[in-house]
């Protein structure tokens, strides 16, 4: 990988500008209700390390490379002004779901939680019944907690979708489902969680393909499989801050073909962010650069920080060169 210059940041350059913050999120997503990422600056602006917790060294490595990719080198070159975004609907209460839809004006896309633990299809249903009267283009992402006979259940109740994101674990169970249902399946997990983002595709096993620019290594990376991945791309955010938001709404404007609305819309679930959040106007995301203000940050406490500095410097240890 280049940086843009004979060698990459080394950890201290990383570490004089890191900052840890510790973002409150507006309800439940993912299982937590505060974000924490670590930002720092480069000579091309900021750069986002937010690996989820639970990842290990290796995988959150890649999203060191990315944040890394921000800071020295800058996004790619845009081809289009503005990215085309969907509602991100977390798996919340049907009577919820209007609140949340508000914060998307203009979206012609919603995707839709299901498949949460402790919750049952009727969940399910209820929830994406009450997208629809809003929006009626909708995607679902179950994140591979159901089996493929769950999938399949679920699918024919829920009726009528753009797509399935991630029904169930593994590829051959994609596969299975793909087979057995008329809904289009999308791969998230499939290929930002493993050795081959390829291999969910060379499987035929989907229809669309889900990248995020910071577990697959940065922007540039995200171009490079887009152009080997012969089915349709959407670029979704890994709960990013501003600063990782930033980096895939480049990566979306930056993509030759984008037909579909991206999960980039993700800010809005934060009640502060490390700068002004992207908020969709009209459905959609402008690429722009972010602006931090480093006094007004809403910073971990001294714990945290200390444990992403040590990720900071293990993961540093695992990049090429
Ligand atoms: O795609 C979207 O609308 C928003 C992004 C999103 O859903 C996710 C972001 C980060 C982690 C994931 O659990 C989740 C996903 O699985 O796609
Ligand atoms: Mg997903």
């Amino acid at each position: 990988m280049s940086w843009g210059m004979a060698k990459g940041p080394s950890y201290s350059d990383l570490a004089e500008s890191a900052a840890v913050v510790a973002l409150p999120m507006r309800m439940r997503f993912r299982g937590i209700t505060v974000r924490e990422v670590m930002i720092f600056r480069g000579p091309a602006g900021w750069g986002e390390f937010g690996a989820f917790p639970e990842y290990d060294d290796v995988e959150a490595s890649a999203w060191l490379a990315a944040g890394i990719e921000a800071a020295y080198e800058g996004p790619p070159s845009p081809v289009r002004a503005a990215v085309p975004v969907n509602a991100t609907i977390p798996a919340i209460p049907a009577d919820q779901v209007a609140e949340v839809i508000a914060r998307f004006p203009g979206a012609h896309t919603a995707k839709v939680k299901v498949a949460q633990e402790g919750q049952t299809l009727a969940d399910d249903v209820a929830r994406v019944e009450a997208v629809r009267e809003h929006i009626a283009n909708v995607r679902v992402d179950a994140n591979g907690k159901w089996t493929v006979a769950q999938a399949i259940t679920a699918l024919r109740a829920i009726g009528e979708l753009e797509y399935a994101e991630q029904p169930c674990a593994t590829i051959d169970e994609l596969a299975q489902v793909r087979r057995a249902t008329a809904t289009p399946i999308a791969a998230d997990e499939s290929i930002r969680r493993v050795a081959d983002p390829l291999r969910v595709i060379a499987a035929g096993a989907a229809d669309i393909a889900v990248l995020k620019v910071a577990p697959l290594g940065g922007m540039r990376r995200v171009l490079e499989l887009a152009a080997e991945i012969p089915i349709p791309v959407v670029i979704s955010s890994a709960l990013d801050s501003a600063v990782g938001i930033s980096a895939g709404v480049a990566a979306a404007a930056a993509l030759p073909d984008l037909g579909l609305a991206c999960g980039l819309g993700t800010g809005g679930l934060f009640t502060t962010d490390v700068a002004a959040p992207f908020v969709p106007d009209g459905g959609l995301l402008m690429p722009r650069t972010v602006d931090v203000d480093v006094a007004a940050l809403p910073r971990a406490d001294a714990a945290r920080t200390r444990w992403w500095m040590e990720r900071l410097e293990r993961c540093h240890a695992l990049l090429p060169g």
